[in-house]
């Protein structure tokens, strides 16, 4: 179990480069079974959920090399449609095999997924879709079993807008016969992303980014070479790094049409903010404002993945702040460790209540899931004295190499055992 050590106090500098995103590359990593055949991406993360996913590719039988940052998947060799409950359980993600094995071997079998405690994270509107494109599913004793013989083009109404029921039903859909067209769709750029990469495959999907996806189903798929989009939650926690340190940080391989709503609330805190078409730049020179109001919603709304980081640099902020937390019921849990670090947070269900300290204290916290982590990071670079993030492993999910990251623009942070 690695933990992180940081002498608070540091002004952030410099420049940081944001690599691919974490929640396009595990979806397309997934739908690269669809090809029978090969693929190659570019500019992928180094984290702990995608060698995860890469462990249940093998699995499954595909060959894989991960040189740098690219991964080539040889997936010719995909017969086995059952992933066992140890590799189901190591993330969240896992249950994009769900839709991919439907398209790719018409079957599949596999329990539930596991993933970061933020809350309650039910699969029902991803059953629900495939069971309209004709999938039979059985549940028992804790399994799933899908059989997809006759998956056929339908028309789905999404009762929420889940971006992981999205894009699962977009991989069972791909090969099925006729036309699926998803209502309500979830609009997330990583949506846009995975209909990018399959139709660089062959697949005919139009509409993502909006709310209404059209998927026409294809016979075929081929080999294909596609580079993953930066990862605005990346980006987005460097940006809130710099403004807790009152530092001055340019984010590179960032994309700003991504991060407006976080980008506007900097603002607020009385951050500068300077863009150009892959970079953004913060500067901060003073201790930052409160903000009345932040609510997360779905893209574009302000991303729950940002709520924590926001929170830690609320959390010095000159006044009150007010934060709530629409998408995942039990979100705020990061915050009994702030509050070790003497931050003035009340959470009354989903709505927290920041009343801004002029200084964190160093304290020995323990991350509990990864954005909630990465608040404690930005905390901890912030605080006076050391602070020591314990469990580093739930924050070495979704950023790559972070320490030495941070440490490179000025932040003292290292790795220990
Ligand atoms: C790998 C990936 O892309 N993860 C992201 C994805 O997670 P994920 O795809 O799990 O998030 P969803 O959009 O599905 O979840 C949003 C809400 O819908 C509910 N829900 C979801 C599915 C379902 O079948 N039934 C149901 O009730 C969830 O409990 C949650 O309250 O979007 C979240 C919301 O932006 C992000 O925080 C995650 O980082
Ligand atoms: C909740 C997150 O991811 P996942 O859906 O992979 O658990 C996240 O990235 O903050």
């Amino acid at each position: 179990m690695g933990k992180f050590k940081i002498n608070g106090g540091n002004r952030l500098y410099g420049e940081l480069r944001v690599s691919g995103a974490k929640n396009s590359v595990l979806p397309i990593l997934a739908a690269s079974i669809l090809n029978e055949g090969t693929c190659v991406l570019h500019d992928c993360p180094r984290l702990k959920d995608v060698y995860s996913m890469i462990e249940i590719l093998e699995h499954l039988g595909c060959k894989i090399t991960f040189k740098g940052n690219d991964i080539i998947i040889d997936a010719k060799d995909v017969k086995d449609s059952e992933i066992p409950d140890n590799l189901m359980r190591t993330m969240r993600s896992s249950i994009f095999l769900m839709g991919a094995l439907i398209s790719r071997n018409r079957s599949a079998l596999m329990s539930f997924p596991g993933g970061c405690d933020i809350g309650h994270r039910p699969i029902d509107l991803h059953l629900k879709g495939l069971r309209k494109l004709g999938v039979k599913i059985e549940e028992s004793y804790g399994y799933i079993r899908c059989e997809g013989a006759k998956v056929k083009g339908s028309e789905i109404h999404l009762d929420l807008p889940s971006v992981g029921a999205t894009e699962n039903i977009m991989l069972a859909a791909v090969k099925a016969e006729g036309v699926t067209i998803i209502r309500n769709a979830a609009k997330e750029p990583e949506i846009e992303d995975l209909q990018n990469f399959l139709n660089s495959m062959g697949a005919k999907i139009s509409g993502a980014g909006t709310n209404t996806i059209v998927i026409e189903g294809v016979k075929k798929l081929h080999d294909t070479e596609y580079t993953i989009i930066p990862d605005r939650i990346v980006a987005g926690t460097y940006l809130c790094a710099a403004a807790m340190t009152q530092g001055e940080l340019t984010v590179t391989n960032a994309l700003k049409e991504h991060l407006e709503p976080l980008l506007s609330k900097l603002r607020e805190t009385g951050c500068e903010i300077f863009t150009g078409n892959d970079y953004i730049k913060i500067v901060c020179n003073k201790r930052p404002k409160a903000v009345d109001m932040i609510v997360t919603l779905p893209y574009p709304g302000f991303p729950t993945d940002l709520q924590p980081q926001m929170v830690a640099v609320l959390s010095i902020a000159n006044g009150t702040s007010i934060v709530t937390e629409t998408i995942f019921d039990n979100r705020f849990k990061y915050t009994e460790e702030l509050i070790r670090m003497g931050a003035g947070i009340k959470v009354d269900g989903r709505v927290a209540v920041i009343r801004g300290t002029e200084k964190l204290m160093g304290a020995k916290v323990v991350a509990r899931d990864l954005r909630g982590g990465a608040a404690l990071v930005i905390a901890g670079l912030g605080a006076q004295g050391t602070t020591i993030v314990e469990e580093a492993e739930h924050i070495d999910r979704g950023y790559e190499a972070l320490e030495a990251a941070l440490m490179s623009v000025g932040g003292d942070i290292v790795r220990i055992v």
